[in-house]
C-alpha cells in the first residue's frame, strides 16, 4: 500500500483516519521477545538495528508493507524530514542530532536553522545563543520547500515569535506537510532556549496544526501554565489538557519523571492513552534524547508508519542509542551526547587495530573445521591459536553445524586470538555472526547470501571473500565488491561433500582473468601447495587449507611446514618473473 502513495500522502491518510492503526487501551510497551536458540536478544537487536520485530508481540501495531524508499518509476524518491531548529556546536542536540538520528533511520534530512548556540557537554555558554532572523529563516525555508519533496517537518528550538510566524506561514502554503513540535524551551543544562514569550503563538498558533506534540515533563508543565507533573498521573492528565489545544496527538515524555526504575512516556491519540516504557538506562549521555526522539518519530512517520507506531520504534532506538552511548566519553561536562549510529564505542574499541586488506595477507590461509578439531579433543580458539603461531595469515571459522550462540562465543574468543597476532579473522557464510563478534569479514559461497548484499550490509570497510569456479563468477564477485576470491576444488577432497574440482588448469583460467587476488582451496596440503603455486600466475596469493593443519596432531609444526614451502614458491616465482 505505502509503495503506491508518497509516504507524506499516506502518512496524512494515517494521521487524519486514526483507525488505521489498532486501539489498545494504556497499553504498555511490548517488550522484545528473545529467539529461544540463537544471537543474544540485545545483538540481534543492534545488528536489526531496531527496524524489524524480535518475536512476536510487537504485531498489534506495527505496518509491515511501510517502505523507506518510494519508487516512481526508474527514479528513487527517499523519505525526507525537514528539521526547523536550533544548531548544537557540541554536536549532541539540535539540528545535529536531528541529522544524525534521520540518517540513522536511513531518512533524508534537510535542516533550516533557527539559531545558533554554543554549547558542549557542559551547557549553554553565557551569550552563547545568536538567533537567525525571521528573514533568513524564510529564506531557507523557501530554498527547501520550493525546491525539495518534504514528507514531514519537525520543529525543535524556535527562538522568537516572528519565526514561528514564518515557519506557519510556510506550513499554510504546504498543507500536506505533516508536523511534529518538540516544543523545546530549556536545554538538560538547564539553559534558557526559548522565552515564555514563544508560549502564546505555541498554544494558538502551532499546536493545532501539530500532528504530534512531544514535550517533556518541564515543557509540558510550562505549555500547561505552571501545571505541576510528578506523576505517572499527572502526564495522563497533562497529556489530556495539551490535546485540548489541538494537535492530534500527545506524547509526554517521562525522562526527568522522578523516581522512576522505567522510562516512562505517555501517547494520548484524543481516545486512547497509550503508556510506553523502556528500561531506565543508568547514563549521564542524555543530551539530545529529546530532539532524537522527535527527529525519529518524524523519519518513521516520512517512511508511512503510523503515529503509534512510529512513537514505538523511536522509543525503542533512543533507548537503544542510550544504552550504547553510555560509556563513551566526548567532554569533560555532566552531559554527553548520544551514538546515534551504535558504533562509536565499538570503533574506539578496535582503534588503531583496523586495517585496510592486504592480499599479501592470503599466504597461508586456515579454514577451521569444527569435526576435526572435537576428533582431537581440542577447542576451535586453542586450534586457530596454533595455527597462527606456526604461520597462518588470515583465518576463516566454518563452523557448519555449530547453533548460532555457540558459534558466536567461539568468533569472539577467536576474535580474541586473532586480534592480538594482527591477523583477519573471517566468519564462513554467516553475516550475522560476523556482525555479532566484530569480525574482519565473511567468505560466501556461490550459494549464500550475494556478495553485494553482504558489502551492503557489513559496509566498506570488512573484508569479503567469494568462492568461484568460474571466470564469469570471478568477475561477478569483482562488480560485487568482493576484496578476494577463493578457487577450488583444485584437488578432490574429503571436506567438502559434492565438490567438482576444477585443477589446476581451471585455476590459472581464472587467475589469468581475474581482477581480484586469490587464493586456492581445495585438497591442498605440504606435498602438492609448492606445486598450485607454481602455475604462474601473479595474482594467485596463498592457499586455503582444512585437513593440512586441523586434522593433525600438532598443529604449530604442520602450520610451520606449510608456511616454508608457501614462501619458498613465492620466492621462486619472483626469480622466474625476474628472470
Ligand atoms: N535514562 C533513560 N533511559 C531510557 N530512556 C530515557 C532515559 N532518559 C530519557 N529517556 C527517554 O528519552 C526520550 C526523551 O525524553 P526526555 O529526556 O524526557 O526528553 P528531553 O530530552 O526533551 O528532556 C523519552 O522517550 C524518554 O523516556
Ligand atoms: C540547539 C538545541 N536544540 C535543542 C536542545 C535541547 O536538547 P537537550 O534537552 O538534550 O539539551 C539543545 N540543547 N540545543
Amino acid at each position: 500500500m505505502a509503495s503506491s502513495l508518497s509516504a507524506s500522502l499516506y502518512s496524512h491518510v494515517c494521521l487524519a483516519r486514526n483507525e488505521s492503526f489498532s486501539r489498545v487501551p494504556v497499553k504498555a510497551l511490548s517488550r522484545c521477545l528473545v529467539p529461544r536458540k540463537g544471537l543474544p536478544a540485545k545483538r540481534c537487536f543492534r545488528i536489526l538495528y531496531n527496524r524489524k520485530i524480535i518475536g512476536a508481540v510487537d504485531s498489534m501495531v506495527t505496518r509491515e508493507d511501510a517502505t523507506p524508499a518510494i519508487n516512481d518509476g526508474s527514479k528513487i524518491r527517499v523519505p525526507h524530514v525537514l528539521t526547523v531548529a536550533g544548531s548544537d556546536s557540541g554536536g549532541g542536540a539540535g539540528i545535529q542530532a536531528d541529522l544524525k538520528a534521520c540518517a540513522a533511520r536511513g531518512v533524508y534530512c534537510s535542516t533550516v536553522i533557527t539559531a545558533v548556540t554554543a554549547q558542549n557537554t557542559v551547557g549553554v555558554q553565557v551569550a552563547g545563543v545568536s538567533v537567525v532572523s525571521e528573514e533568513f529563516v524564510a529564506e531557507q525555508l523557501k530554498s527547501v520547500l520550493s525546491d525539495m519533496h518534504v514528507d514531514v517537518v519537525k520543529t525543535g528550538m524556535l527562538p522568537s515569535v516572528g519565526i514561528v510566524k514564518v515557519l506557519l506561514h510556510s506550513l499554510n502554503e504546504f498543507p500536506n506537510l505533516a508536523l511534529v513540535v518538540d516544543p523545546v524551551m530549556v536545554s538538560t543544562s538547564g539553559d534558557v532556549l526559548a522565552g515564555p514569550s514563544i508560549i502564546d503563538v505555541f498554544r494558538e498558533e502551532l499546536l493545532p496544526r501539530a500532528d504530534i506534540l512531544t514535550p517533556n515533563l518541564h515543557e509540558a508543565s510550562t505549555l500547561l501554565g505552571g501545571k505541576q507533573i510528578k506523576t505517572v498521573g499527572d502526564m495522563y492528565q497533562a497529556a489530556k489538557l495539551l490535546h485540548d489545544m489541538g494537535p492530534r496527538n500527545v506524547l509526554v515524555k517521562g525522562g526527568d519523571l522522578p523516581d522512576s526504575f522505567d522510562a516512562v512516556d505517555v501517547l494520548f491519540d484524543g481516545e486512547e492513552f497509550y503508556e510506553l516504557r523502556a528500561a531506565r538506562v543508568k547514563t549521564c549521555n542524555t543530551h539530545g534524547t529529546g530532539c532524537t526522539l522527535a527527529s525519529c518519530i518524524a523519519a518513521e512517520l516520512a517512511k508511512g508508519s503510523p503515529i503509534l507506531s512510529a512513537v514505538k520504534v523511536a522509543k525503542r532506538f533512543v533507548e537503544a542509542t542510550l544504552d550504547y552511548s553510555k560509556e563513551i566519553v566526548v567532554g569533560n561536562g555532566p552531559q554527553g551526547p548520544l551514538d546515534h549510529f551504535l558504533r562509536i564505542k565499538k570503533d574506539i574499541q578496535v582503534s588503531g587495530k583496523h586495517w585496510a586488506f592486504d592480499p599479501k595477507s592470503l599466504v597461508l590461509y586456515a579454514v577451521t573445521d569444527s569435526g576435526m578439531n572435537r576428533n582431537w579433543g581440542r577447542s576451535i580458539m586453542v586450534a586457530v591459536k596454533d595455527a597462527i603461531e606456526g604461520g597462518a595469515t588470515i583465518v576463516q571459522l566454518r563452523e557448519k553445524d555449530a547453533e548460532t550462540g555457540d558459534f558466536i562465543e567461539a568468533a569472539k574468543s577467536c576474535m580474541e586470538v586473532c586480534r592480538s597476532y594482527g591477523v583477519p579473522l573471517l566468519i564462513n557464510d554467516r553475516v550475522d555472526v560476523a556482525l555479532a563478534c566484530d569480525a574482519d569479514g565473511v567468505h560466501v559461497g556461490q550459494s549464500d547470501m550475494p556478495a553485494r548484499l553482504v558489502r551492503t550490509i557489513l559496509g566498506p570497510d570488512k573484508i569479503i571473500g567469494v568462492s568461484c569456479k568460474t571466470p564469469e563468477q570471478a568477475h561477478r564477485a569483482w562488480v560485487d565488491g568482493a576484496d578476494y576470491i577463493g578457487c577450488g576444488g583444485v584437488y578432490p577432497t574429503n571436506t567438502k561433500a559434492n565438490n567438482r574440482t576444477i585443477g589446476l588448469d581451471g585455476l590459472k583460467a581464472i587467475c589469468l582473468t581475474s581482477k581480484l587476488p586469490v587464493v586456492a582451496i581445495g585438497g591442498i596440503g605440504l606435498l602438492n601447495a609448492g606445486t598450485v603455486m607454481g602455475i604462474g600466475a601473479p595474482n594467485l596469493e596463498g592457499v586455503a587449507v582444512v585437513s593440512a593443519i586441523f586434522d593433525r596432531e600438532c598443529i604449530l609444526e604442520e602450520a610451520r611446514k606449510l608456511r616454508l614451502v608457501l614462501e619458498e614458491a613465492k620466492h621462486q616465482s619472483l626469480i622466474r618473473e625476474s628472470a
